[in-house]
């Protein structure tokens, strides 16, 4: 897979290159380029930003801008392309479409910033590929590239061999709708809280037991929405019990 990202702060980008990215990327298995938009600028102040038609606190970022450094990033590659934008105004990302951009050839993503892009900009690439406008959570951000660093990671861990145990990706939290369970490790009592006797009884149907009923019970608490979300046939009658 090949991901490009245009920005005009490249530096927020350098944490794609470490640890387990930064493997995936040394192995061959990611393709990342990251672009600084104002190199498709040709005044002497690189003016990327303009005022907003209509009135209204803050700058938007020119179209004629963006336009040059799509038109130029997707001729760069022959493979097909997803335009994926985020904004606060965006559909929320979900695991799901971490997984369907998992399969993607080439992800190219639009780093905004001020009060984001033109409009004109996701209209026109609309018409000739896939352009997602996406938000990453109900909250506020300054600008784009922090929300395009938490979908690379979770497309990223999705490609085959880039994680070491693949059935961490398909035991993730929302692989079967529900949260996951808590964790522990040694030692069997820290702070004089002991680890749950049944992961230490080597019983796996007790042990697959108990974890199911405690990731239904965090995803009740914590995020009944996923329950109700769950297909008729998910949960089954031991589940209904709990
Ligand atoms: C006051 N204004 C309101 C509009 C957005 C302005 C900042 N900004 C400019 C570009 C841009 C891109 C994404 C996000 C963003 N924020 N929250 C999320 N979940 C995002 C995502 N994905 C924010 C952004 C600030």
């Amino acid at each position: 897979m090949r991901i490009d990202v245009v920005t005009i702060f490249p530096g927020y980008l350098a944490p794609l290159r470490e640890a387990l990215l930064g493997r995936a990327i040394g192995s061959g298995l990611l393709d990342v380029a990251v672009h600084d938009l104002r190199d498709w600028t040709h005044d002497v102040h690189q003016a990327v930003d303009d005022s907003p038609y209509g009135g209204g606190p803050g700058m938007v970022m020119r179209p004629q801008v963006w336009g040059d450094a799509l038109d130029a990033v997707l001729a760069a590659d022959e493979r097909p392309a997803r335009l994926v934008v985020p904004t606060p105004a965006g559909r929320p990302f979900t695991q799901a479409d971490a997984h369907a951009y998992a399969a993607e050839e080439r992800l190219v993503f639009a780093c905004g910033r001020y009060e984001g892009i033109d409009q004109r900009v996701v209209d026109h690439y609309a018409d000739a590929l896939p352009v997602d406008e996406i938000s990453i959570g109900d909250y506020v951000l300054v600008g784009g590239e922090v929300a395009v660093l938490v979908v690379v990671e979770a497309v990223a861990r999705l490609l085959p061999g880039v994680l070491g145990n693949p059935r961490s990706a398909a035991e993730d939290s929302f692989s079967d709708g529900l949260l996951e369970g808590p964790s522990y490790t040694r030692p069997e009592v820290w702070r004089d809280r002991p680890v749950p006797d049944v992961l230490r009884s080597g019983n796996h149907g007790a042990i697959a037991r108990w974890r199911r009923d405690r990731a239904l019970e965090r995803t009740v608490a914590r995020r009944p929405d996923l329950l109700a979300a769950l297909p008729p046939d998910a949960l089954d009658k031991k589940d209904r019990a709990l």
